[in-house]
């Protein structure tokens, strides 16, 4: 039988994207066992930007890691448009999180021997595209966060800013639903951060992309139109700073 959820009148309305119930997680065992997600609900709308914020080890990167289906988890149920990620196998979340996902982290994750264009179109031949359009969509997607003229460089010929730029444009490349972004500025200063922050708040605006970012940095929270707090693997209060649209 086709699995339903139980939506809530004001669910639907308020344009659902990710419903989350009871999500936990628990690594290890014995005296190394260590509860990450103690019983976690969250929605996500689309359009939005949210941050997650709260003091190191508290569960930020394993709730976003869960969610987006690249852990596992040890209980719980997420729903993505109506569909019940954690009934997935991997293959099912891959073609998932291909189609629907992208990911922006610290440490940039570009590939070395690749250039930057060749970084940015990989999301869109795993899609399944030709090389040509490939390359075409991921010049526009160099464009819009203003490396262009820097398509032929590799990694290790740009500045950290410049990298997490390209990632970026990797991320939005295939015009994802939700981009997940860890710490994406943890390695950049206030500048070049700020400019992320700007390049972020375009796309949401210009394009509704929805955006959740794990963040240490008030000043990055302070962009977000939904701050999330969480502490010892629990969601303990949220804090929306703009009305929804
Ligand atoms: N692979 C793992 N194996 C065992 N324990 C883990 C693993 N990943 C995370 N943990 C533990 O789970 C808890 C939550 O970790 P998580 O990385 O989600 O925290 P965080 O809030 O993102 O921390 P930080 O801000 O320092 O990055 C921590 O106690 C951490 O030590």
């Amino acid at each position: 039988m086709q699995e339903m959820y139980n939506y809530t009148h004001s669910e639907t309305e308020t344009n659902g994207l990710i419903y989350c119930r009871s999500l936990s997680k628990i690594y290890g065992y014995g005296e190394h066992r260590t509860e990450a997600l103690k019983q976690v609900n969250v929605n996500l709308a689309q359009g939005e930007i949210t941050a997650i914020m709260g003091p190191s080890g508290c569960g930020k990167t394993t709730l976003l890691q869960c969610i987006s289906g690249m852990d596992d988890l040890t209980e719980g149920e997420i729903w993505f448009r109506g569909k019940a990620v954690h009934r997935m196998g991997e293959d099912e979340k891959d073609a998932l999180r291909a189609e629907s996902m992208g990911f922006v982290f610290q440490n940039y994750n570009l590939i070395p021997v690749l250039t930057a264009v060749e970084n940015v179109e990989l999301p869109m031949l795993t899609k399944g595209y030709s090389r040509k359009k490939s390359r075409s969509i991921a010049l526009d997607a160099l464009g819009k966060v203003g490396l262009f003229d820097r398509q032929n460089h590799k990694p290790s010929q740009m500045s950290g800013g410049q990298q997490q730029r390209v990632a970026l444009a990797r991320a939005i490349v295939h015009k994802p639903l939700i981009v997940w972004a860890d710490e994406p500025t943890g390695a950049l200063d206030r500048q070049t951060s700020d400019k992320m922050l700007d390049l972020m708040d375009y796309l949401n605006k210009e394009e509704g992309m929805t955006f959740v970012i794990v963040t240490h940095d008030p000043h990055v929270a302070a962009r977000a139109g939904r701050i999330i707090y969480m502490d010892s693997g629990s969601i303990i209060h949220e804090k929306r700073t703009v009305t929804e649209r």
